[in-house]
């Protein structure tokens, strides 16, 4: 891709196509397991997956997921697309930090870590270690532009941010993470999720724009018809960085760089919901590879998710009507994940048994 920052070249750079003989032998070794072919439906593919990214079968099976919570503030708030004010988002970053948000209390039952990036948030922000979250900085500037009336951010800052994600990922895999968990938290971050998904799927607006936390219908006719224009301000032959800095935001950035640095370091990344969902997009228009890494963890029930889903042609492992974000969804999925290499590292085959060694 041309125009682009040298971290982010030598990043895609790194992005390998997943190991195919360490595919095979996962496919052949979930043959020979002591069960029907197949029976493990989804866990057998996901399994194949994992050693593919690992470059070996069967695939260690992940012990360190950390939660990357990528936060920011939306300059299309002034529209009024959701009735929150953007102070919720420095709110609930100091909820994470204290530990009582929902991610928190997923994240605790599954193992996993918690860090906060503040990639734009409004408020004022200190960065630390509380007893729910590390908060580190990343930001870039207090809140986006107004998205409805001209690019969210410039090119360079959405490099800028891009590349934040990228060191996130490498902060977190360097301290030994080895399953990357994708989350947000930004108030208005349905909107240019909308966008995104509208601008990079060839989707109409009112197909993928949805109720975000809660808006009535005045609301959200209000929010599709400014996704409706935002997407159509977009240039004939706006690469994938032109589109996120036009009508994007600066935690979809992050976690689009977070979707890239884990798959540069051959680490697998479980996406959360829309706003993951609409930032895969543009990881994959960066690196198309990138998604080979990638595991939706599961479905929202944000209406551009599915669209953004079918694009990224990944199947949800969850669909449990959950609209929160914050990584929520993509958390409870990571003990599935895990269980998929497990069934590869500990199941017995149908040979040994049948050899009356089990
Ligand atoms: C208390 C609270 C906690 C949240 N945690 C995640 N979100 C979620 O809702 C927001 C997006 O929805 P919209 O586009 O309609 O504003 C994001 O912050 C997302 O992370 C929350 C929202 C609220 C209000
Ligand atoms: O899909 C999501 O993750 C989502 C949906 C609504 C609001 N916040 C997040």
């Amino acid at each position: 891709m041309a125009g682009v920052s040298e971290v982010l070249s030598s990043t895609i750079a790194r992005i390998q196509p997943l190991d195919a003989e360490a595919v095979a032998a996962a496919e052949t070794a979930q043959a020979g397991l002591v069960k029907p072919a197949g029976s493990l439906g989804v866990l057998e593919a996901l399994s194949a997956q994992l050693a593919g990214i690992a470059r070996a079968c069967p695939p260690p099976v992940p012990a360190k997921p950390a939660v990357g919570v990528f936060a920011g503030d939306h300059g299309v708030l002034a529209q009024g697309v959701t009735p929150w004010p953007s102070d919720i988002t420095f709110v609930m970053c100091n909820v994470f930090q204290a530990g009582g948000a929902a991610i928190n209390v997923l994240s605790r039952a599954a193992g996993a870590s918690v860090t906060v990036v503040d990639m734009g948030v409004a408020g004022p922000y200190a960065e630390g270690t509380g007893p729910g979250a590390e908060l580190v900085s990343k930001k870039v500037r207090p809140a986006t532009s107004d998205l409805a009336k001209g690019a969210a951010m410039s090119r360079d800052e959405a490099i800028q941010a891009l590349e934040a994600g990228i060191a996130v990922a490498d902060q977190l895999v360097d301290g030994g993470a080895d399953l990357l968990v994708t989350g947000d938290m930004g108030i208005g971050n349905t909107t240019p999720s909308a966008a995104l998904i509208a601008a990079l799927t060839g989707t109409a607006a009112d197909v993928v724009t949805g109720r975000g936390t809660g808006i009535d219908d005045e609301t959200l006719a209000l929010k599709t018809g400014i996704v409706a224009s935002a997407v159509e301000r977009i240039a004939e032959g706006a690469d994938a960085i032109d589109v996120l800095a036009e009508v994007g935001g600066f935690e979809h950035a992050g976690i689009a760089g977070f979707v890239l640095g884990g798959a540069a370091r051959g680490v697998p990344v479980v996406l959360d919901g829309v706003i993951a969902g609409s930032a895969a997009l543009v990881a994959q228009g960066i690196a198309p590879t990138a998604i080979d890494y990638c595991v939706a963890g599961h479905r929202s029930a944000e209406p551009g998710h599915r669209i953004a889903l079918e694009k990224l042609a990944l199947r949800p492992l969850l669909e449990l009507d959950l609209r929160l974000g914050e990584g929520t969804g993509a958390v409870l999925a990571t003990p599935i994940v895990q269980a998929s290499a497990r069934i590869l590292n500990e199941m017995a085959t149908l040979e040994s048994v049948m050899a009356g060694g089990q």
